[in-house]
Formats: C-alpha cells, structure tokens, sequence
C-alpha cells in the first residue's frame, strides 16, 4: 500500500473522541490551541529541520543551535509571542540550547532569591536577552571551592551567571549563596579578569546534548560587588555584616524545587514521544502468526508487546496528570511564600525531588524499552529513539542524582512519622501517615480480578505498602545510637521506603483526576482503564514489596496480574487513538517509525540514500584500504 493513512483502520477502532482526549492531555482547551499553532508553526519552518542533526560535527552542530536561537528569538518578537507562546515555540524546536538555562534557571533564580531592587534592575535586561545567564552550582570535585563544571550555557555564551559559592565575612563561613557574576565582555565577549571558561567536552551521543554548552568555570581574584549577592534571604551590608531575613535558609534552593517540578512535567513529553513512536510502529509491524493465509499478525497483538507497551503508554498518562498536579502545588507553595506562609514548603520540596526522580528513571528506562519494541529498526537514528534517549537520560543525573534525591523524601518520611508521636497531624501527600495503625494493620479484600478496578482498593494497598515500607525503617533506624550512621547503612531500604511513597502519590493523582468533570465520549472510561493499567503493573513488578509487607496474599497478586490482562485488551483497540491524543506532529517526534501515516517502509528506504555514506557508490578509502587488501588476498590465493 503506498501514500494514503496507513494507519486509517486503527484510528477507526477508537472507542472515545479523540479530539476530546487531546484537550485533556494538553491540560486545557487554550493550552491545547497554543500548543497546537505553535508546533504548526514549528513544523512548517525550514529554519527548524532537525533531521541531520546526528550528522553534524560538534562545531557544525553548536553553531547551528545558535543559529536556530537566533532566528526564534527573531520570530518571537516579530510574532510578538506571549511568555507562554515563546516557552511552546522554544519547546516545539526540540534542541537543547543556552536558552533552556537562561530561562529555566537564570531567571527564576533572580526572580526567586533577588531582592525587589535586584529584580528591578537584572530582570529587564535578562527579559531582552541583553544579557545571557546560567546556573552555576556544580562543582568539578565536591566543596563549593574547587572548578564549576557542568552548567548548561556557561562553556561559550552566557554572559553572566548565577554562581553559588560559600560566604566568608570577618572569617566565618555562612554556607552557600548565589551571586550574580559578570563572566564575558558585552562587547566582545571575551572573559573578563581572572575568569578562565571554556566547554567542558563531547557527552554522550551524536547530537543529542551536545548542543549544549556545558562548562567549566574557575575564578582567580575576581570581585563580586556586594549588591550582586542575592539578598533575598540573607544580607551584608556596607559595612560587611551578614544578617538574615525571617525566612527559612533553605529557599536558596528555591529554584530546584521550581525545576525540579517542570522536568516531571516534561518527563511526561519524552515518554509519550517514545511511546506514540513505539506504538504506531507496533500496529505497522507484522511478524509471523497468520491464519487461514490472512495478514500476518500485527506485533501490536502479542501480548508480550502489550505487557512492555501499555504501562508505558498509561504512565505517559500518569505523569501528565502528576506533572499537572505539582506544578498546581509550586503554585500554591510560592503564593503561601509570598505571605510569609513556610509551612508547605518541606512537603514541595520533597514531592518535586522524589516526582522528578521517578518520573525521569522510568522515562529514562521506558524510551529504550521503546527502542527495543521496535526491533531492529529503532536503533537507527531515523526512528528519533537513540537521539530521544542520549538527551533525555542526563534527566536521572542533572538536578540531583535521582538516588540522592530519594534520600531527602526518605529523610522527610522519617522525620513525618516521627512527628506523629508529639500529636502533630500530617497533611497532603502524608495525609495517609496520619492513619498508621489502621494502615499496619488492615487487610486486603479482594476476592476476584475485577476487586482491582476499586479506587478505594487500590489506594489502600499503595498506602498499606508505603506506611508499613516506612514505619520499617523507622523501627529499623530507632536501634541505632548514631542517627546518620543508620541512616547510611539503612540507606538501600530507605531509598525503596520513598519509591513507594512517590508512586502512591502518582497512583493517588491520577484517581484524583478521574473524579474530575471529563467532557468527551469515552474519555474518562480511556482513561480509567489507564489508570488502572498503570497501579496493576507497579503493583505486579514491586510484588514483592506488597507480599513481603503483608498488604496482599499471593492469590490477590496473581488476580491482579490476571485483571492487568484484561486491561490490556481493553486498551488495544485504542492505542492508536491515545497516541494520536498528544498531537505531535512528525517534526516534532522526529521519527520515521512514528509517522503519523504509518508509511513506514518506503521512508526507511528512501531516507538510507541520504546518508553521506551513499554519496558515492564507492566509498572514500576504498582505493587507499580496501583495494590492496583485495590484491593482496588474490595474489595469496594464487599462491
Ligand atoms: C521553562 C522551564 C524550562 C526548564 C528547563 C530546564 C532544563 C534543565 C536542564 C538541566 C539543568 C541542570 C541544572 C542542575 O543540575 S543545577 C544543580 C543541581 N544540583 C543538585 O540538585 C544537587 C542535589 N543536592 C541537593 O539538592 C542538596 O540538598 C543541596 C546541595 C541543595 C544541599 O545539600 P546539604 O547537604 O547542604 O543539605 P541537605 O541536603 O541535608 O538539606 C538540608 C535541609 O534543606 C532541605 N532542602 C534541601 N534542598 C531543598 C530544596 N531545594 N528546597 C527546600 N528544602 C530543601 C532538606 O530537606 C533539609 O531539610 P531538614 O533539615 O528539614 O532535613
Ligand atoms: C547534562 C547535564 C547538565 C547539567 N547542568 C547543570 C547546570 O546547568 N548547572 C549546574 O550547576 N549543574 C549542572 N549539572 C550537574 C548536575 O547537577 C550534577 O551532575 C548532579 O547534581 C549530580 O552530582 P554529581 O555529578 O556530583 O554526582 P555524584 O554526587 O558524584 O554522584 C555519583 C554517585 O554517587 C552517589 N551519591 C552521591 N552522593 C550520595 C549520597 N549522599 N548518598 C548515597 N549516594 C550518593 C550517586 O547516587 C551517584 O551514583 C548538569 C549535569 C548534567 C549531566
């Protein structure tokens, strides 16, 4: 079959209105329309083409990242997009750039520890990119004194950084603050005084993150006038004395909360990439299994390719809606900030930290696992996947390793139940600690598969696996003298105690967001069976926990894996449907195996001649190498 809608006849088995669907996915009907216009936009744009990108040198690849910088920066004013427009149009030309840090970290590190004055004065100047900006935290070896190394922007375009050093004043050390540093000449970019920048080298992949600038930084005599010192939280003044504000320390970690909360939003983006590839490839792939002389089954109709699919596919959902619900709670936490309100900010800080390592972990994990749904062809770069997975895998290692992380929510679960004791009752996502005693001791009632599809099971279960994964290490942790040095050595238990509590939030969010008015034929009963895919499949692979804790009995696990089945087939005839539901265009998933049309092969083919190699039909070297070699063996054989 050539040209035409390949996948016409699975968009036809849809049980739900997908246009509807995609409202949901995009969070609202403006959110939707924004999105939609500017990928439009995006795609339409030759300026934009993405395509060779694994072809390009570093240099060729670099420099054209700038360019394309440029010319959106041109588009953006010309257009006179809004913040929100611009943020969809920098997001929708899919290339890591300096613009990412200058945005995501720069900014809102100045809008976040700046004082008014501050904001005043830096916020316009970064607004009209009149100066270029990063974040400048990590260093090369630890102790806040050696090299910075890593910030994305800083090797060879920010102008200025916000750079977290320790403060010393009359000899004592106040711990780490940001400062706002000039590092390049306006006018001829070049270094200033006692500034040695540069690139800190080649990652990992061809293309894929080395757009980026990442960088080393090391300073030598450099002064830092004093109003440059972040004040918001703390200050010195003329005179050097350091005092600080009635506001607790920790907001000079203010922007990773603020980041760590778009990266579980943006892990949903990836994933659901990979997965709108992976699937509409599964339903163009036939393999074997064919009866009576009919087609030959499509590989979307193995069960074993569901069981790998489908969780994937309903956790793109998860994280969407989780995604959703955190950014609603940084709101809330920065409103009750601005009242002086600090109350929420632990529980903010260790919901973004445990979310965001979750999320980028099965993110990280679910785009190879959909590299490998797509059999051999998803190793070549025209499938989008090696490039979707060299660039997003930094996600489990940037804003804090994922395995630190999950120690600080197991340091805040801790710290939880040890509260319990002095009356004090936990709220939000530790609202379930608030019922222990029932938790440690309840039992599950599930009696047959379709128990499962019970909100009201399924929570209980996740808060009985989370409280009792907890109050062990408590237990566990309370027989050591030295707190730290349990803390060390129960570390491993610990670190599985908050991936559990992290997944009840995710589970625990999407039920919340089914009990919410969803318009649309079918749509909420989609995403109800997704819902229900994503607990079943965490609770069959982390069985172990659930049996091991007592929450569940063998029979129960081995129903559930039973009703997962089900689920499965439920979700078949729709899985085209639901992809269709992200609407990403075909530049944006950069795929060919995911192409919207589901022509596949010929593409494949036709894309192979473009390769540099099949410039020639004999290669460059050929004479050099390969030709002797040939004489060589012949006259060899003659002998
Ligand atoms: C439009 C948006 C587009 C965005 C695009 C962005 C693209 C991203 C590209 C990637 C850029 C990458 C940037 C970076 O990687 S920046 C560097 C980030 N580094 C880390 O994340 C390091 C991880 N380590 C930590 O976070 C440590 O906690 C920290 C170094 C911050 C402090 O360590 P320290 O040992 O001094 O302190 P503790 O960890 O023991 O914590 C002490 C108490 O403070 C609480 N805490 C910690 N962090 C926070 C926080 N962020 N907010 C609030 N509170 C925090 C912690 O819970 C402790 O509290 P208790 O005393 O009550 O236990
Ligand atoms: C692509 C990319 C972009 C980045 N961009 C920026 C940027 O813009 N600005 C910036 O400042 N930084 C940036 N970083 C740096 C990033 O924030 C750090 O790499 C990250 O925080 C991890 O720190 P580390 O590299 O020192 O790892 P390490 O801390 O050295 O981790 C090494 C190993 O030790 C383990 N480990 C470390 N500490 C503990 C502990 N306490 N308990 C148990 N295990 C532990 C970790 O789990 C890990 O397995 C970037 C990094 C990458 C890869």
């Amino acid at each position: 079959m050539e040209g035409g809608d390949h996948l016409a006849h699975e968009r036809k088995k849809a049980q739900f209105d997908v246009e509807a669907m995609k409202i949901v996915w995009a969070g609202s009907r403006h959110a939707f329309e924004v999105s939609d216009r500017i990928s439009k936009l995006v795609a339409s744009d030759p300026a934009f083409r993405k395509d060779n990108r694994p072809m390009l040198s570093r240099k060729e690849l670099f420099k054209n990242t700038l360019r394309k910088a440029a010319y959106a920066w041109k588009r953006i004013i010309e257009l006179r997009l809004s913040e929100e427009e611009a943020s969809k149009l920098r997001f929708y030309v899919d290339e890591p750039a300096f613009t990412d840090l200058h945005w995501g970290m720069f900014l809102p590190a100045i809008k976040g520890q700046g004082t008014e004055e501050q904001q005043q004065k830096w916020l316009p100047l970064a607004y009209k990119m009149q100066i270029i900006g990063c974040y400048a935290q990590t260093e090369l070896g630890h102790g806040s004194n050696s090299s910075k190394w890593w910030p994305g922007g800083l090797g060879k375009i920010s102008t200025h950084a916000v750079v977290y050093a320790r403060l010393i004043t009359d000899g004592q050390d106040h711990g780490v603050h940001g400062f706002i540093v000039q590092l390049r000449s306006l006018d001829d970019h070049s270094p200033l005084p006692g500034i040695t920048v540069g690139d800190i080298g080649m990652k990992f992949g061809n293309g894929a993150y080395n757009t980026m600038d990442n960088g080393v930084l090391r300073f030598d005599h450099v002064r830092i006038p004093r109003d440059q010192m972040l004040m918001k939280v703390s200050q010195v003044s003329r005179e050097g004395k350091y005092s600080q504000s009635n506001v607790p320390r920790q907001l000079v970690y203010g922007t990773m909360v603020f980041v760590r909360q778009t990266i579980v939003a943006d892990a949903s983006c990836a994933l659901s990439r990979a997965v709108c590839i992976a699937t509409r490839y599964s339903a163009v792939r036939r393999q074997f299994g064919s009866q009576n002389g009919g087609p030959e089954t499509q590989v979307i109709d193995y069960k074993t390719q569901q069981s790998r699919l489908f969780p994937l596919l309903a956790s793109a959902y998860a994280f969407r809606f989780v995604g959703e619900w955190l950014k609603w709670l940084y709101t809330d936490v920065t409103q009750r900030l601005q009242a002086n309100d600090f109350s929420t900010l632990p529980e903010a800080h260790a919901c973004t930290a445990g979310l965001k390592s979750l999320t980028t972990a099965a993110t990280a994990d679910g785009i190879e696992e959909c590299r490998k749904l797509c059999g051999g062809h998803g190793y070549l770069c025209s499938s989008g996947l090696p490039e979707l997975f060299a660039v997003y895998v930094p996600a489990c290692t940037y804003e804090g390793d994922n395995t630190v992380l999950l120690l600080q929510v197991a340091r805040f679960l801790v710290k939880t139940l040890s509260q319990l004791g002095s009356g004090k009752q936990p709220v939000g996502t530790t609202a379930y600690m608030g019922q222990v005693e029932h938790l440690m001791q309840c039992h599950c009632n599930v009696q047959k598969a379709e128990d499962w599809l019970k909100p009201a099971v399924i929570l209980e279960a996740f808060e009985a696996r989370s409280a009792r994964m907890s109050v062990a290490c408590a237990k566990n942790l309370s027989k050591f003298t030295n707190p730290e040095e349990g803390f060390a050595e129960l570390s491993g238990d610990l670190v599985e105690a908050a991936i559990a509590h992290c997944q009840l939030i995710i589970v625990s969010k999407f039920i919340e967001k089914l009990q919410q008015d969803i318009p649309g034929k079918g749509v909420k009963q989609q995403l109800g069976v997704l819902c229900n895919i994503y607990a079943l499949f965490l609770l069959h692979k982390h069985q172990g926990d659930f049996l091991s804790t007592g929450c569940i009995t063998p029979k129960q696990a081995y129903l559930a894996n039973e009703q997962l089945r089900a689920l499965y087939s439920q979700a078949r005839p729709n899985a085209i449907a639901l992809v269709d539901a992200f609407n990403y265009t075909d530049h944006y998933l950069g795929s060919i195996l995911g192409c919207y049309d589901g022509n596949v092969y010929p593409k494949l083919y036709e894309a192979a001649w473009k390769d540099p190699l099949n410039d020639s039909v004999v290669p460059d070297g050929y004479r050099e190498y390969i030709w002797p070699m040939l004489k060589q063996q012949l006259r060899t054989a003659r002998l």
